[in-house]
């Protein structure tokens, strides 16, 4: 929506030629927002380098803000100081972020006082209750089941075991295990249902707890244990978006061209590193040295039959390539999408079959075969990654037109403007 409240609509850039380009992007949403949240609980003042400054990033800064965190700015706003306060109550707005809607409750029953959370319209309807029963299990007091909801803190969690039902969401588990250290007891979280996904942001949890100085037992499989301990304060320096790298590394996949990512970590836990092997296995070289990643785009893409339950996040991008892939697709292990920011699954066979692609939506995924693709109005669904895949066929399909493009600045403010100059081979 436009700022006088109609539909705004984005034309997107058409590849002339294939695309021959390099790209910085900035802090990953995921570690920005963990490093955030523990360092607003740690023992002392921690600083966050190369933060991603994004709607979802600023939405936490604001929450942790409110709860008596003093965070403070410089290098253009991407590194962070955060000086831990005694943690009081307050209203939150989580927007559509779901690191906000599932990370923050826990440190707001740590407050003493009331904290009223609310997000945007798409946000009420995301799924919650696991996290928010978890807590009340533990011993906080709390209104509602999803947002709005009231946590009631008392400045203190008991903590203890708790097992829940984590197949809608990892953060559920992530949320739980961030302040999880804080509370009396500590914590232990069980999973009992079907399998968990985005299983690679438990372990960037994990990890970073860990570099906190908090012991995290992982031994048995789908428990965590952590026990009572202080957090310690950080410096910690943030790796590249990789999810929001993929449309980038798409461009040289769909145009036959070569994209490349500066400071692409050597191992990460980063659900976008998966994005390596999806190319290669449509068909694109990859290739990574001395921290660049480098794709050079095939003749020919072809589809690929692949399990995303977890690297789910890496789904618009995905359904995008195969959409103007020359054999069918099949997307797996991705029910869960459909409490994402908007049903993705849905979402994408609607906006695909829009224009002419042959998609069929299954229980947990999507069939995509090859149908040529027309122009037309791609509709994001107030949500980051379905813009960014309109834009990926835009590159190749003349007259398409993304809807509501400004969605991008959930992650990636400025999307317009890098993907242009990205084009134009003029980025870095
Ligand atoms: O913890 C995180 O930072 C995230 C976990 C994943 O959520 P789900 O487990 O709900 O897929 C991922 O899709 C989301 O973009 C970010
Ligand atoms: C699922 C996503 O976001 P969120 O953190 O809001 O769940 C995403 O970025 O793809």
């Amino acid at each position: 929506m436009g700022e006088d409240g109609r539909v705004s609509l984005w034309r997107a850039p058409r590849a002339v030629s294939p695309i021959e380009a390099s790209v910085t992007l900035p802090g990953s949403k995921s570690i920005t927002n963990r490093a955030l949240i523990l360092a607003a609980l740690a023992d002392g003042p921690s600083t966050v380098r190369g933060a991603l400054r994004s709607r979802d990033t600023d939405l936490m800064i604001g929450a942790l803000r409110t709860l008596g965190a003093t965070i403070t700015e410089r290098d253009g706003g991407t590194t962070l100081d955060v000086t831990p306060g005694p943690l009081r109550g307050g209203e939150v707005h989580c927007g559509l972020a779901g690191t906000v809607m599932r990370f923050v409750p826990p440190v707001a029953a740590l407050a003493d006082g009331t904290v009223r959370f609310d997000g945007d319209e798409q946000a009420r309807v995301r799924p919650m209750s696991t996290v928010l029963d978890a807590l009340r299990a533990l011993g906080a007091e709390i209104d509602g089941d999803r947002l709005p909801c009231t946590v009631h803190g008392r400045g203190a969690v008991r903590g203890g075991s708790v097992t829940i039902d984590a197949s809608a969401s990892s953060q559920f588990v992530s949320g739980l295990l961030l302040s999880g250290a804080a509370f009396d007891e500590g914590v232990t979280v069980r999973h009992s249902g079907e399998p968990v996904p985005s299983m690679p942001h438990i372990e960037m949890t994990v990890e970073m707890l860990r570099a906190a100085g908090v012991v995290v037992d992982t031994s048995e499989p789908d428990t965590w244990r952590v026990p009572p301990s202080t957090i310690r304060a950080v410096d910690v320096t943030v790796e590249p978006d990789l999810s929001n790298a993929t449309p980038f590394l798409a461009a040289a996949a769909v145009t036959g061209g070569t994209v490349s990512v500066p400071l692409w970590p050597e191992s990460t836990t980063q659900a976008g590193d998966a994005i390596r092997g999806i190319l290669e296995r449509m068909g694109a070289e990859v290739s990574w040295a001395d921290g660049v990643l480098t794709v050079r785009g095939p003749q020919k893409l072809t589809g690929i039959d692949v399990d995303l339950h977890d690297v789910g996040e890496l789904t618009p991008t995905v359904a995008a390539l195969a959409a103007l892939a020359d054999s069918p697709s099949s997307l797996r292990g991705i029910a869960h999408l459909r409490g994402h920011e908007t049903d993705r699954l849905a979402a994408l066979a609607t906006e695909i079959v829009r224009l002419g692609g042959a998609v069929t939506e299954t229980a947990d995924g999507l069939e995509i075969e090859p149908a040529p693709l027309h122009g037309g109005i791609w509709h994001s669904y107030a949500d980051h990654r379905m813009a960014t895949a309109g834009a990926i066929v835009g590159l190749v399909v003349d007259g398409i037109e993304v809807e509501d493009i400004g969605t991008t600045a959930k992650t990636l403010p400025g999307f317009e403007e890098l993907w242009l100059s990205f084009l134009s081979g003029r980025s870095s």
